[in-house]
């Protein structure tokens, strides 16, 4: 019996030897004797291993993943190649590469698998991971319809986002109670509000029935957001890893988001859809226009696709604009003189003390280039959603083949010297010329490029304009006394955001 387990154990080290050679030397005959993968003609990138790709380069390169592309790319080029698991994937880091290939109509495909695909029942639907067909058709009616609802018009906007802002100051006020001034905590106290507005553009109202859900939508969608960016990429690396290791991928708290919000679409499509079939009215909503529309074109008007662009335009608007708010108050207590021109730029502009008007803005050049400067350090999407290359494309002597990834990362060129003289300084003066005129407004690129760019450039710098100056009409922000300056740098996550900071609001 002993020597039954002996020789057995004997055969076993035998074959751990044989199995430990045999990857020794495939390794060896990858690594040195095999055609390199990338043909001459394919940007340059580190040599990936197999299975894993470039994974440890990337993390070999920062430990903070905001940074790591960045310092690939300083070794490799504006244009390089790495594999992620075994997916092909092409990193742009200057405006050019980014303004040059996101504009080619062969990149208007997305990224589509792992967490992607299970939040839309494994199909390409919705706005933000449709292709095709589907997505020419229903992004234009998606945002036209949005557009008579009030999408982007400033009048129409200014009413939701006055109701926003008021019950945003009635908090704030609250807890300043009959004093003057309180220490608040800046991270989230924007999410609710910034849902908000897109809601009642999508659902029409806020009913109080209504206000739990925004309520959970909003939490549920910063924790869907902060999930974990190494995790959502070795998921989309490895799919099946997502079912092995769910709680440390993030991948519980990301169906948990994507569940709840799928829940809450249909039910207000049932709800609407029950209602048309009683009383047929002209819509004033995306939902009720979606429902009225589902007997003519069943294919794109269904629930499903209802669920998904719910879904997109609520998580695309809210989590971008709540972050880069963030940013805003960040800079604002951090360069007080900056804080102090805006101040005076609102009293020259609305001396009598009135809510501005967005119109307002063309008289106000100052805070144009402090959103402008904001943009530029506060990199919200500073790694924009990926594309995928629907045909072989060309950029100078590189080829980027069918089916690759194309990943845009914007840290490099906001951060170079050569396009900004002096990167590390917030000063918003760089955006205006001698005559205090706003210039160089097209060097932000942070809504990105071409057909498939943000559609929600002008909802964001309504919401921003109208937000901030209201705040500051009311408040003086500054740092908490005795506490040191918040940190300036950005918290990881699938978008960026500042680290939790606190603000001692003041009243006027
Ligand atoms: C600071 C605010 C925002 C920033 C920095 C931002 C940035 C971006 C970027 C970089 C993309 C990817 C574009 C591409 O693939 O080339 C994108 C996509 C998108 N954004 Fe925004 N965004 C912001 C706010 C908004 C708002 C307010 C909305 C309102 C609905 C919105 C809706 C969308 C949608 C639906 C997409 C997907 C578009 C598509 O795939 O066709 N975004 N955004």
């Amino acid at each position: 019996m002993t020597y039954r387990i002996f020789r057995n154990l004997f055969h076993l080290r035998k074959m751990f030897v044989y199995v430990a050679l045999g990857v020794t030397l495939f390794l060896t005959i990858y690594f040195f004797l095999l055609k390199d993968e990338h043909n001459n003609k394919e940007p340059p990138g580190p040599k990936p291993w197999p299975i894993i790709g470039n994974l440890l380069d990337l993390a070999k390169a920062s430990d903070n993943m905001t940074l790591s592309m960045g310092i690939l790319a300083e070794k490799y080029g504006e244009i390089f190649s790495l594999k992620i698991g075994s997916k092909r994937t092409v990193i742009l880091t200057s405006k050019e590469a980014m303004q040059t290939i996101l504009t080619n109509e062969a990149t208007l495909a997305r990224d589509f698998s792992g967490m992607f695909a299970d939040r839309s029942f494994n199909k390409k639907i919705g706005i933000a991971f449709s292709e095709g067909e589907l997505w020419d058709k229903l992004r234009p009616w998606a945002f036209k319809t949005l557009r008579e609802f009030g999408f982007g018009k400033s009048s129409d906007m200014e009413h939701f986002i006055q109701d926003s802002s008021q019950r945003l100051f009635g908090t704030i006020d609250d807890k300043i109670g009959t004093g003057k001034s309180c220490d608040v905590d800046v991270e989230l106290i924007f999410n609710n509000p910034i849902l908000s507005i897109m809601w009642q553009m999508v659902v029409g109202r806020i009913s109080p029935e209504d206000e739990p859900y925004i309520k959970l939508l909003a939490e549920k969608g910063d924790a869907f957001v902060r999930s974990g960016i190494l995790g959502t990429g070795i998921v989309n690396a490895f799919p099946f890893l997502r079912f092995v290791f769910p709680k440390a991928l993030g991948y519980n708290v990301q169906m948990d988001y994507f569940n709840t919000s799928n829940t809450i679409a249909l039910n207000l499509f049932k709800e609407m859809q029950e209602k048309w079939s009683t009383s047929q009215t002209t819509p004033t909503n995306l939902l009720e226009a979606f429902v009225q529309n589902f007997s003519t074109d069943p294919k794109i008007f269904n629930s499903e696709n209802f669920q998904l662009t719910f879904q997109d335009l609520l998580l695309a608007s809210t989590d971008t604009s709540s972050s880069y708010m963030e940013f805003v108050i960040l800079f604002l207590v951090a360069y007080p003189d900056v804080q102090e021109k805006i101040y005076q730029e609102i009293l020259k502009v609305v001396p009598d003390g009135r809510d501005l008007c967005f119109s307002d803005r063309k008289e106000m050049p100052y805070i144009q280039a402090f959103f402008l400067e904001t943009h530029r350090k506060g990199r919200v999407l500073q790694n924009m959603l990926p594309r995928r290359a629907l045909s072989d494309i060309a950029y100078k002597d590189y080829i980027i083949k069918k089916d690759t990834i194309i990943m845009a990362d914007t840290r490099l060129y906001y951060e170079s010297q050569e396009n900004w003289t002096d990167p590390d300084a917030f000063r918003p003066e760089r955006f205006l010329n001698e005559a205090g005129q706003v210039v160089n407004a097209g060097n932000i690129i942070s809504f990105s490029f071409g057909k498939r760019n943000c559609p929600g450039e002008l909802h964001a710098n309504i919401v921003a304009f109208l937000l901030v100056t209201s705040l500051l009409q009311r408040y003086k922000l500054s740092v908490p006394k005795g506490q040191e300056m918040p940190r300036l740098d950005l918290k990881p996550g699938l978008t960026l955001k500042p680290y939790p900071f606190q603000a001692t609001f003041t009243k006027r």
